[in-house]
């Protein structure tokens, strides 16, 4: 390798705290000034050079510039700041970041980008992106349903980016092994259809065999060249994710992350409040609102959680109602998704059923006990549907999910308001601490970056041949005991500040589980040794070179 071959690979370069050694032996000496910085001394002045810029924006323009020259400084960084960065490099600032992708483009941050157009190229694609590295997690987007800003095509690829940063942030993954992955595929945003500065191709979105075709050559690729690789998928549309999902669950380790990610964080979420309000998860009326592929992807978790603590399916089902677009779901109704079906009432349930086609209708009807918001439909928790909900169960749980800040259904501050304080709350978002008549509300963030990092740490750990339901059970249930439920104003989750530590726990538990089921190919029993095995840390090595 030249000198200038290691400055700029950032899995390589450590900028000044390359060794005098290090600079005789590679003939970097004169390339970097003479000083010599340990990566505590960078890590502290870098610190300080976030802190300095404006806006949040700015400060991740910043820290990508980071990312993209010097891996090890830029997770060391990441890692002591964990909660403060979050929204910066991940949601929602990564949402901006995705809308001024083309225009503000600089580099590919060793993402593959695989174009439909192209398929003869997606091997070569895959294996150049990976550059001899040993890659054991992707993260795939085909960016139709960005959190909930739509399709933003080749521009999406930002989101494998940040939810990548995540694992290793959180869990401790190990950079050099992960690989992001766009399939451009088109795209139906007519912005980025008429801009000349869209990096992307620029034609309507490949649907019907030939899409499934092109995902399929994609997961067989990857199997070839990675054949340990866990395959996370990512905002994928409404009509493909679940999908994708069925096809290839039981064939490898996959996961969709919208639809489990977000199912286990929020059972979590609720097993957190249920601890608090002593109640039962079979006493509770679940509305889903906005039944796409995380609201049909909670739902289903809950219910199987329900069923798992002995009830009937029959029994368990009667528990739940979603809304839509077209208001409550009936089974007389041919739009439904294979995933809404399952959930769908029948209208001889209700004397004004059809009355029933907006939420205040619904929560009027149904008296939910639980209210998920997954809808992109900002502040459509309004006072009134609230205080109706409120008036009708003592610790109403009210969860609006919807990414980014701007698309929630409600704000923290005016649920515990509208609720005299009585609501038990998560975000999908990081909000701020509520103090309402004397009483400070912590509020929980439901949002999957909570749990998808364990849970793919504990799965490569355990070196599982499936991710299935009893691991992400085990996941669920792992977050329980974490917070000090009984504190007034304790929030139903634990906080981002301790993601690392409780990482840990999710993983070491997921791990467990796999290992108990005989499904791992680690040699160890232990899943705390597991974990520990693979974990990564960010501090530099002694560079060795052929
Ligand atoms: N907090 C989290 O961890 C998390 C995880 C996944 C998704 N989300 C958020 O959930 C939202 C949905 O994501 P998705 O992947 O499920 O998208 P999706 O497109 O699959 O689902 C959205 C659903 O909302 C419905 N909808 C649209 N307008 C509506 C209206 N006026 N009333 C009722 N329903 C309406 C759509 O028909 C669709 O079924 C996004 O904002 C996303 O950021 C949050
Ligand atoms: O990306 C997030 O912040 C969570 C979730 O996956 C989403 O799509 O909103
Ligand atoms: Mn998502």
């Amino acid at each position: 390798m030249t000198p200038n071959e290691i400055l700029n690979d950032p899995f390589l370069n450590k900028g000044t705290a390359f060794t005098e050694a290090e600079r005789k032996q590679y003939h970097l000496t004169g390339l970097i000034p003479a000083q010599i910085r340990s990566l505590r001394e960078q890590t502290d002045f870098t610190y300080k050079q976030v802190e300095s810029k404006d806006s949040n924006l700015e400060k991740r323009l910043f820290l990508m510039e980071i990312f993209n020259t010097n891996r090890i400084l830029y997770y060391k960084l990441f890692s002591e700041h964990v909660a403060e960065f979050m929204p910066i490099v991940y949601d929602p600032t990564i949402a901006d970041s995705i809308e001024h992708y083309s225009s503000l483009y600089m580099n590919p941050e060793n993402a593959a980008f695989l174009s439909i157009d192209d398929p003869d190229s997606m091997k070569e694609s895959l294996k150049n992106a990976a550059n001899g590295r040993d890659i054991q997690l992707i993260v795939v987007t085909d960016a139709e349903g960005i959190l909930g800003i739509g399709d933003w095509g080749t521009d999406g690829v930002d989101i494998a980016v940040g939810k990548l940063m995540v694992y290793t942030a959180a869990a401790g993954v190990d950079p050099s092994k992960v690989l992001p992955v766009v399939l451009d595929v088109g795209t139906n945003n007519q912005k980025l259809l008429d801009s000349p500065v869209y990096l992307g191709n620029q034609h309507k979105r490949v649907r019907g065999d030939q899409y499934f075709d092109f995902v399929d050559q994609f997961v067989q690729t990857t199997k070839g060249l990675f054949p340990d690789v866990y395959l996370h998928w990512e905002d994928f549309g409404r009509s493909n994710a679940a999908k994708i999902l069925n096809k290839y669950k039981d064939k490898m380790v996959t996961f969709n992350d919208d639809i489990q990610g977000t199912g286990i964080i929020v059972l979590a979420g609720i097993l957190g409040a249920l601890q608090i309000s002593k109640q039962k998860l079979a006493d509770q009326r679940y509305l889903s609102f906005g039944a796409g592929t995380a609201g049909a992807g909670i739902t289903k978790r809950i219910f199987d959680e329900m069923v798992e603590q002995g009830l009937s399916e029959d029994e368990a089902r009667s528990h739940f109602y979603m809304v839509d677009k077209q208001g409550l779901l009936f089974d007389d109704d041919d739009t439904l998704t294979p995933e809404q079906k399952p959930f769908a009432r029948k209208r001889s349930e209700f004397a004004n059923a059809d009355k029933l086609t907006s939420l205040a209708a619904a929560v009027s009807a149904i008296h939910p006990t639980i209210l998920v918001g997954t809808s992109t439909q900002p502040d459509t928790f309004t006072e009134a549907i609230v205080k109706d909900m409120a008036a009708h169960t003592e610790r109403p749980i009210i969860f609006p999910l919807s990414n980014p800040t701007v698309l929630a259904e409600a704000k923290a501050e005016d649920l515990i308001k509208w609720t005299d304080g009585k609501g038990l709350i998560a975000t999908g978002i990081p909000a701020d601490d509520v103090t309402y008549k004397g009483v400070t509300y912590q509020i929980g963030q439901g949002n999957n970056a909570l749990i998808y990092p364990g849970l793919g740490l504990g799965t490569m750990a355990a070196k599982a041949t499936v991710l299935n339901d009893e691991m992400i059970s085990a996941a669920a249930h792992s977050l329980g005991g974490i917070v000090d439920s009984s504190k007034p104003g304790a929030a139903v989750l634990p906080p981002v500040t301790r993601l690392a530590e409780f990482s840990q726990t999710v993983a070491q538990a997921v791990a467990k589980s796999a290992i108990d089921q005989g499904i791992a190919r680690v040699e160890t029993k232990n899943p705390v040794e597991a974990v520990e095995n693979i974990k990564w840390e960010p501090e530099y090595q002694t560079l060795r070179l052929k």
